[in-house]
């Protein structure tokens, strides 16, 4: 069967429980996202340990943001790790964008657009001007026009960035909340299915499979359901 188009986030406290979720998800997911918490203490040497002998993509999620010349630094470091995917906030504008894009060849370049647990009353404090989605649909298009080929938005704003940038610009949504799961701390949420029906190519899941005392069989709950509603 072909992995579900999930990434499943392992933010975990330590190396082997990351890679205990990992091992137990992987047949049922297409990726797992390495994010600030594992990386900030392990460094490097999370990715191999979370691929372990399995096909999994990597999607290392550092939200690079930060003048041009230090991204693209940081971009080049990281770049060697052959991570899938890897993260930069559009808010660092087009130059910054660009420097990852050019610093990592071999790597997807995701622009986080607005971040998923922001509210409309957030952005206006942040002096962003709203609503989430024209804020959104601007970040998304400076951020392909500057070479990112793929996007993180939250799935209330999926179809409107499709409509904005077209195909063949891999759209990532967080913010995924299967039927009846706490939100916590997301604020712009949908189902994994709305998700998917409006757009999205990819959808971070982390704590609704990674907080269930079997993540494998949680993933593999959340695959099946995809499947059923395409
Ligand atoms: O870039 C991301 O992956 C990201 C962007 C965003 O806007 N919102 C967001 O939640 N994320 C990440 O997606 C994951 C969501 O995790 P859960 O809320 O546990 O499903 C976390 O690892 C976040 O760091």
């Amino acid at each position: 069967m072909t992995p579900a188009p999930i990434a499943v986030a392992l933010d975990a406290p330590d190396l082997e429980t990351a890679a205990q979720w990992a091992a137990l998800v992987t047949p049922h997911v297409s990726t797992v996202k390495v994010g600030l918490e594992l990386y900030l203490r392990y460094g490097p040497d999370v990715i191999a340990s979370v691929k372990g002998a399995s096909g999994v993509q990597v999607f290392l999620d550092l939200k690079l943001h930060d003048i041009p010349n230090t991204v693209a630094g940081a971009a080049r470091a990281v770049a060697r790790l052959r991570p899938a995917i890897l993260t930069v906030h559009a808010a660092g504008g087009p130059a910054m964008i660009r420097a990852a894009v050019e610093s990592a060849p071999h790597t997807e370049i995701a622009a986080v657009t607005i971040l998923t647990s922001l509210t409309e009353a957030d952005l206006d404090r942040i002096g962003l001007a709203g609503p989430a989605d024209a804020a959104v649909r601007r970040l998304a298009a400076l951020s392909v026009e500057a070479g990112a080929t793929a996007l993180v938005c939250s799935p209330h704003e999926v179809s409107a960035v499709r409509a904005e940038v077209g195909e063949g610009i891999r759209l990532i949504t967080p913010g995924v909340r299967p039927t009846g799961a706490a939100t916590q701390d997301q604020a712009r949420v949908a189902t994994p299915e709305q998700a998917l029906a409006d757009g999205a190519d990819l959808l971070v899941i982390g704590r609704p499979i990674t907080g269930s005392p079997d993540p494998g069989a949680a993933a593999a709950a959340i695959a099946a359901s995809l499947r059923r509603s395409v």
